[in-house]
């Protein structure tokens, strides 16, 4: 069936009349870089007001839940760390409860202090986040595996270095056992007015140079799906997705066999969304923000 497009007021009651449970993606949604969707915070308050429950389900591994509490209150948005599942959680989530890993390894981390903090709130302890040296040819030999190292971990990294990437090749690379894991492989990343590279650009450089494939854990992966759809239990005919991203947000919602709407203030314009062979979205609509005018 071909998605919706919701544009009027009927259209946002029967929607919200039409679900228990609401999960927002972050980026591209809530949010692009630094500035806020128009009245989304307000959108998000009405949703309260009329006791939806409400989940948020992001990518971006950057930020741990503390840190995403902290930027919602900043923004004016209610949310609390139980509410929130990003691709760092997941993350740490699988390596406690999945691969047990072991407490005496370490994780190599290409990313930032979100994964490092929710890996460490589960006991696991980290390296990397140092590596932000310059190096050379002459200086390399420095570099070499670690045999403490049980995993590296790849997420979105605004301090990238090849100092980093050079330690988690040769950890992936001379140590078979070393688990590879991505938080994300997402294409992109929107900050604003324009894409940036998203994690899975970074990720490229270490699946190239090690040929080896990573376990990915965010949307639209089992783990993430697993970590969200039982972890609350959720009604999926009662429950709605909303992204603004075809191949993690709208997938997600289909794998997790919840309803799902797709928003037109990120990465999706209304010809990927109409696109033959595309995930299809339940419904699509011009931004979250629109909800706010329905008041109280
Ligand atoms: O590159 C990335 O990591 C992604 O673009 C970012 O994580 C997307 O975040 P989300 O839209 O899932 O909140
Ligand atoms: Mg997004």
């Amino acid at each position: 069936m071909a998605p919706a497009r919701l544009a009027t007021r009927s259209d946002y009651e029967s929607l919200v009349d039409r679900f228990d449970t609401f999960l927002f993606d972050c980026d591209g949604v809530i949010w692009n870089g630094a500035a806020v969707v128009p009245n989304a915070p307000a959108a998000l308050e009405m949703l309260r007001r009329r006791g939806k429950r409400l989940v948020f389900v992001t990518n971006n591994s950057a930020k741990s839940r503390r840190d995403y509490v902290a930027k919602f209150a900043r923004l004016g948005i209610q949310a609390s760390a139980d509410e929130i599942f990003s691709s760092a959680y997941a993350t740490a989530v699988y390596l406690r409860d999945v691969a047990k890993f072991d407490p005496a390894k370490k994780a190599y981390v290409v990313g930032g202090s979100g994964i490092r903090q929710e890996l460490e709130d589960v006991g696991i302890s980290t390296i990397g986040h140092e590596d932000t040296a310059p190096v050379s040819l002459e200086s390399l030999h420095e570099v070499v595996p670690d045999p403490d190292v049980g995993a590296v971990i790849c997420g979105i990294d605004y301090d990238i270095s090849y100092r980093k990437l050079a330690h988690a090749h040769v950890n992936l690379a001379e140590n078979r056992d070393c688990l590879f894991i991505a938080t994300n492989d997402d294409r992109t990343l929107p900050g604003g007015k324009h894409m940036y590279p998203g994690s899975g650009a970074l990720l490229s450089v270490l699946t190239h140079s090690t040929q080896r494939a990573p376990l990915v854990m965010g949307k639209p992966n089992p783990p993430m799906v697993e970590c969200v759809v039982q972890s609350l239990r959720l009604d999926p005919d009662r429950s709605c997705m909303v992204g603004d991203r075809l191949d993690t947000d709208v997938l997600f919602g289909i794998r997790g066999g919840l309803r799902t709407l797709c928003v037109l203030t990120g990465v999706a314009d209304e010809a990927a969304i109409l696109a033959p062979g595309a995930p299809a979205a339940s419904y699509y609509m011009a931004s979250l923000g629109d909800l706010a005018e329905l008041g109280g």
